[in-house]
């Protein structure tokens, strides 16, 4: 049977913004109350999952969430017409208005951990939604995303869907931006990497001093329990704090890996030299073959460096024959340092043996580059076609998502934007053709309430 790693990128929202909410994330502050461009955002994403479809690999898209989320500002007190609570929320808390607009559930590398059947103790594909406890705006996506990757994954038989684990900073989840699947190939058993940035229950280990920690140690032998792995294929290892306070606030912006290879900053993890040489011990014992490690040291490519181009955020793709693509956002061949660097790694000899470049500068503004947009899933041929078809990336659907953006979508929002009523009937209206052209059913707040 065949096997292969899916991407779902998520689809940039009708309210995309730039908000300055996420508090350790270089770029979120620094472009805070910039003008957004929506419609430009989903055209840059969609144009990412058409190319990838070009090369041949599975490319998929996952809707965005209901913006804003009137229902958070009700419960916040805020009450009376749609128009009225906008009106209430603009006056009294800015702030909480401009958190309930994020279409950040763009970065779908947060949506989830995902854990293909080749890993699982019941042969099945588990998603645990990411509780995102740590930033308001992200903690409004759990429920959601769990109910379209239900509306995605529907089949018992293949699929195993939990819910996001309890909604407290002890079990902050930013799912699979922390989590990373080795494998020989993708239908074997793999070995899962969970990442987490401190302990919850144990004050006396590390963490981060200026910047949070989004996500604990708890949290992912949570999700490992819940998804049936077992010892022999789970490594958990700590981010280094530094980094953390540098601005890393995932580790999926100073590490990426795929199948066999490890693409990392030396200064990504704590304990490097054991915690790797347990990945490769245990990757050795599951699939008879051993890792390649491509450490990238600090005086090629700088922390600062790694942050302002995401050389890390990149996506490790097949593309046969043992060769891996990387695909870069732009900002890595417009520094001089990374774009050296990367010109010298596809001639090292590793899997890694070519470069594309893609414009995602709308979400590299509020921190998201190509790997942030995806989530991936490795599913066999059956699994494959047990996922609802119409949410698989093809010529007409490419057609069909363009045309509904061009209809839908802004070419502006500023914060004045935010308290127009109409914004929301447009988003809704967005929203509600999307579920049609991707058959997803009622998903959205406003459809089922
Ligand atoms: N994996 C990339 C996630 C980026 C995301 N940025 C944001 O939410 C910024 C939103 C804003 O500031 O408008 C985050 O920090 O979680």
């Amino acid at each position: 049977m065949k096997f292969f790693e899916t991407n779902f990128d998520g689809l940039v929202g009708p309210t995309h913004n730039y908000a300055g909410l996420s508090v350790g994330n270089v770029a979120s502050l620094n472009n805070a109350n910039d003008i957004s461009n929506p419609k430009a955002a989903a055209k840059q994403g969609l144009a990412k999952m058409k190319a990838l479809h070009d090369m041949g690999l599975k490319q998929g898209v996952l809707a965005p969430q209901e913006r804003p989320d009137l229902n958070a500002l009700r419960r916040l007190g805020f009450s009376g017409s749609d128009a009225s609570v906008l009106e209430q929320a603009a006056k009294q808390s800015p702030a909480v208005l401009r958190a309930v607009y994020s279409a950040s559930s763009m970065w779908t590398a947060n949506a989830a951990t995902v854990s293909p059947s080749g890993d699982t103790a019941d042969n099945k594909v588990h998603f645990t939604p990411a509780n995102l406890t740590n930033k308001f705006h992200r903690s409004l996506e759990p429920e959601t995303s769990g109910r379209i990757l239900k509306a995605m994954f529907n089949n018992e038989q293949h699929f195993a869907h939990h819910t996001h684990l309890p909604d407290n900073d002890h079990f902050g989840d930013e799912g699979a931006a922390n989590h990373t699947r080795f494998c020989s190939d993708y239908g074997s058993n793999g070995v899962e990497m969970f990442v987490y940035g401190r302990h919850a229950f144990d004050s006396s280990k590390p963490a981060p001093v200026k910047f949070p920690a989004r996500h604990t140690y708890e949290a992912c032998e949570a999700v490992a329990r819940l998804h049936k792995l077992n010892d022999s294929n789970t490594v958990y290892v700590q981010q280094n704090p530094d980094v953390i306070d540098q601005g890393v606030f995932h580790n999926d912006v100073i590490s990426v890996g795929n199948q066999n290879v490890l693409f990392y900053h030396e200064q990504a993890f704590l304990n490097t030299e054991q915690k790797l040489a347990e990945l490769g011990n245990k990757y050795e014992a599951a699939t008879g073959k051993s890792m390649h490690f491509v450490k990238v040291p600090t005086a090629q490519v700088s922390v600062d460096d790694a942050i302002r181009t995401y050389l890390f955020n990149t996506q490790l793709v097949d593309i046969g024959n043992g060769q891996m693509a990387i695909i870069a956002p732009m900002e890595c061949s417009e520094n001089p340092n990374v774009s050296a660097y990367l010109d010298k790694l596809v001639t090292l000899g590793t899997p890694i043996q070519k470069v594309h470049y893609f414009d995602v500068k709308q979400s590299m503004r509020n921190g998201g580059g190509p790997a942030c947009l995806r989530l991936r899933v490795a599913l066999s041929e059956q699994e494959l076609a047990a996922t609802n078809q119409n949410v698989l990336m093809s010529d007409k659907l490419f057609g069909e998502l363009n045309h509904w953006v061009d209809r839908n979508y802004r070419d502006e929002i500023n914060e004045s934007d935010l308290r127009d009523p109409q914004l929301v009937i447009e988003s809704r209206q967005a929203l509600d053709e999307l579920t049609q052209i991707l058959q997803l059913g009622s998903v959205y707040p406003f459809q089922i309430c």
